[in-house]
């Protein structure tokens, strides 16, 4: 039996239904559920544990619905380049190298920034997923992984890749806890044969498992799908049924207003990764359409290299600003969605919206705490606004999942930082060191 915690005198910031904030406010939980929100009661004898919430915000943890955790090793090697370059000339050649070994360090750090800069959850495609798994497992993170399956050739290699994926999501769905979940992944419909993503739905439907991709993230992919199959991305997937299962879309940046519609009567969820579309020039997803229209949209870093961090409070500022930028409508994204997009949208996409994603009795206590005494927060007009426009991420204190501290007080309580960056170098110099792949040199 775990103890009964109840953090108290706290600014808490509900982003339920009614977005409550509560000043003088308190969060109880116990067995990794919360028990209580309200006002900080006058009797504390019921619980075990009485947490000082004084100069904090308390919120729900935040969730990245888009991520490469593998690929943090390569943050830095390869910036100001347009995705297919970046992909085909830096990143490819590198991945094909990486070991379970590169990856599980790569992964420690990435860890390591999203429990500093207070995300909970995350959505994950990649490879060596069980060296993934193995490092989230003990970190204590909640994760929804997916083996990102490319296959445009050998149909061994698509044959291989689904075997895998199936394997690795009997092994890994629903443990730690429940708190890693697994997804079907077709990488993009450019890198995959149209009998490829079919034949992965159709897994998705007999295992009963989300469906997650890449999808009209560039020009170039809807011009080169146009050309290949006759139509454009959204309605390419369409044909394919990937908007029958429950489907998690990355980036949609380049979108009509049919393809909307459709996406939203498919109730298609989109992860939005401003920052990767503007570093990587693919351009700014048309997220006040999609919001108007009713699509939970969600927020994602992408990777550490497309990005360059893990910072979701970045990607929380740039989604309530980028819009108002692009539209000239100051209301385009206004902070209390954008709030909602990197919380509640986010359950959502990683379709546990009825567990994760607000502070309310009987959900996951999955929470963070940010001190709001820091000078960047003064004075303190406006909660949610500080948090979107003001917050930087490190003021973070406390990160939360399932009731279990996983940073305390601005110590990490499940990682082992210095190994996790020591490890991650010495793997960058060993890879560094081998002979480069032949695109690189
Ligand atoms: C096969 S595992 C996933 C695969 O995706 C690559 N990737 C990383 N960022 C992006 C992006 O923005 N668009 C498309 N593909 C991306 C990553 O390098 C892995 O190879
Ligand atoms: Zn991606």
């Amino acid at each position: 039996m775990e103890l009964h915690s109840i953090i108290v005198n706290a600014t808490v910031i509900t982003v339920d239904e009614s977005n409550r904030i509560i000043m003088d406010g308190a969060v109880a939980f116990k067995n990794g559920v919360i028990t209580y929100v309200g006002a900080t009661p006058e009797e504390l004898e019921l619980y075990d544990e009485v947490i000082d919430g004084r100069h904090r915000y308390v919120l729900p943890g935040l969730i990245n619905t888009h991520g490469h955790v593998g690929m943090s090793l390569l943050r830095g090697y390869a910036d100001d380049l347009p995705l297919q370059t970046w992909l085909k000339e830096k990143i490819w050649p590198w991945e094909a190298r990486f070991t379970d070994e590169h990856v599980r360090w790569g992964t420690g750090l990435s860890l390591i920034e999203m429990i500093r800069t207070g995300t909970t959850t995350f959505v994950d495609m990649y490879d060596h997923n069980e060296a993934i798994a193995g490092i989230v497992a003990p970190s204590g993170m909640r994760a929804a992984l997916c083996c990102g399956m490319i296959g445009s050739g050998d149909p061994g290699v698509q044959d291989r890749k689904l075997a895998d994926a199936v394997s690795f999501a009997k092994d890994w769905h629903r443990q730690a806890n429940g708190r890693i979940s697994v997804m079907l992944a077709p990488h993009a419909p450019y890198t995959c044969t149209p009998h490829f993503i079919s034949q992965i739905i159709d897994k998705a439907a007999q295992l009963q498992l989300p469906v997650h991709t890449h999808m009209s993230e560039t020009n170039w992919e809807v011009e080169l799908n146009v050309q290949q199959y006759g139509c454009r991305p959204v309605a390419h997937l369409h044909k394919l049924g990937m908007f029958e299962r429950s489907a998690l879309v990355a980036h949609a940046v380049h979108l009509t207003e049919e393809e909307i519609d459709l996406l939203a009567e498919c109730n298609v969820r989109v992860s939005h990764n401003v920052v990767s579309n503007l570093k990587l020039a693919s351009g700014v997803a048309p997220v006040p359409q999609m919001l108007a229209r009713g699509i939970s949209v969600s927020l994602g870093t992408d990777s550490s290299v497309s990005n360059n961090n893990l910072n979701l409070f970045e990607e929380l500022k740039l989604a309530a600003i980028v819009h108002k930028g692009t539209t000239y409508d100051p209301l385009a994204v206004p902070a209390e969605t954008a709030l909602r997009m990197a919380t509640r949208n986010g359950a959502d996409g990683v379709f546990q919206s009825d567990s994760i994603g607000s502070i309310e009795i009987g959900k996951q206590a999955d929470l963070i705490m940010i001190d709001a005494g820091k000078a960047n927060f003064q004075p303190a007009h406006n909660p949610v606004s500080h948090v979107v426009y003001a917050a930087n991420g490190l003021d973070v204190t406390d990160t939360i999942v399932a009731g279990k501290f996983l940073m305390r007080k601005g110590e990490l309580m499940t990682l082992d930082e210095e190994r996790m960056i020591y490890e991650a170098n010495r793997m960058v110099r060993q890879l560094m060191n081998e002979d480069r792949p032949a695109h690189s040199k």
